[in-house]
């Protein structure tokens, strides 16, 4: 069974460079994991960015991690938090089980996707999609229970971007429950106009435009 040993978290130089590294032991077998794997660069938090404190409403209705539309959908939250974070909350229902009162981890690791996918579209201000997300799940996290993540930015390499998250179990000091660490791709808004569905990105549009929600992500403003 994967276990990992020791997280240690380094700052070296000018750069900035924020490297951790996890060793992990699989079958008696120790590796060592470098995280962001590659070389990257402090991120560069957009002017526009949210400020400290702003609590985060929904990018799109119909999201499944944060929209308002979609009844069995994940229902979080998230608030701006210090520097290179953001915090963000999911109350697993009976809808997220996979084992008899405890969440699904599908779910879980979708949770994070959201959580990680904030962090980096409301701080860098720029349309990313998720290329790899890799969650660790070390405690039951059980149905009623509250998880309370905490994203931060690692860095960016070109159009790279690492970001990782740790879920605190019932409260922001709480066990952690669940880890995770992805790499977001920036892409052109031409993924979404190509890959998406037309009348959807209309819907999002228009949501963007009603003035009380400027908040949202206006794929083609
Ligand atoms: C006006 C803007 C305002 C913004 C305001 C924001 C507010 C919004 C706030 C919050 C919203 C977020 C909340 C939602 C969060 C959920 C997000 C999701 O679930 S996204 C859906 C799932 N993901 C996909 O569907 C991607 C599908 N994949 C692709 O489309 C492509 O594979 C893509 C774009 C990821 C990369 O394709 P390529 O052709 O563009 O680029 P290539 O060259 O392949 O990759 C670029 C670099 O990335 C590395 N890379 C790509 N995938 C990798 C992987 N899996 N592992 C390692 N490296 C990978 C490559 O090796 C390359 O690296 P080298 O530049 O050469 O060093």
């Amino acid at each position: 069974m994967p276990h990992v040993l020791l997280i240690a978290r380094r700052a070296v130089g000018h750069l900035g460079y924020v490297s951790a590294v996890r060793v992990v032991s699989v079958d008696g077998v120790h590796s060592v994991q470098q995280w962001p794997p590659v070389e990257t660069q402090p991120p560069q938090v957009h002017p526009k960015a949210p400020e400290q404190g702003a609590e985060l409403t929904s990018h799109y209705s119909e999201c499944f991690g944060c929209g308002e539309d979609q009844p069995g959908g994940l229902h979080m939250s998230s608030t701006i938090g210090a520097g290179h974070v953001v915090h963000s909350s999911f109350t697993v229902s009976a809808e997220h089980q996979g084992a008899p009162g405890l969440a699904h981890g599908g779910l879980l690791s979708c949770a994070f996707d959201e959580a990680l996918g904030t962090v980096v579209g409301q701080l860098l201000r720029k349309p990313a999609v998720t290329g790899k997300l890799e969650t660790d799940f070390r405690r039951p996290v059980p149905v009623g229970s509250t998880l309370h993540i905490t994203a931060e930015l690692d860095g960016t390499a070109g159009r790279k971007v690492y970001a990782s998250a740790r879920g605190h179990l019932g409260a922001p000091d709480g066990p952690v429950a669940v880890e995770a660490r992805a790499l977001f791709v920036v892409v052109d808004l031409e993924h979404f106009t190509e890959h998406g569905d037309q009348d959807a990105l209309k819907k999002l549009r228009d949501s963007a435009r009603e003035p009380e929600r400027t908040d949202r992500w206006d794929i083609n403003p």
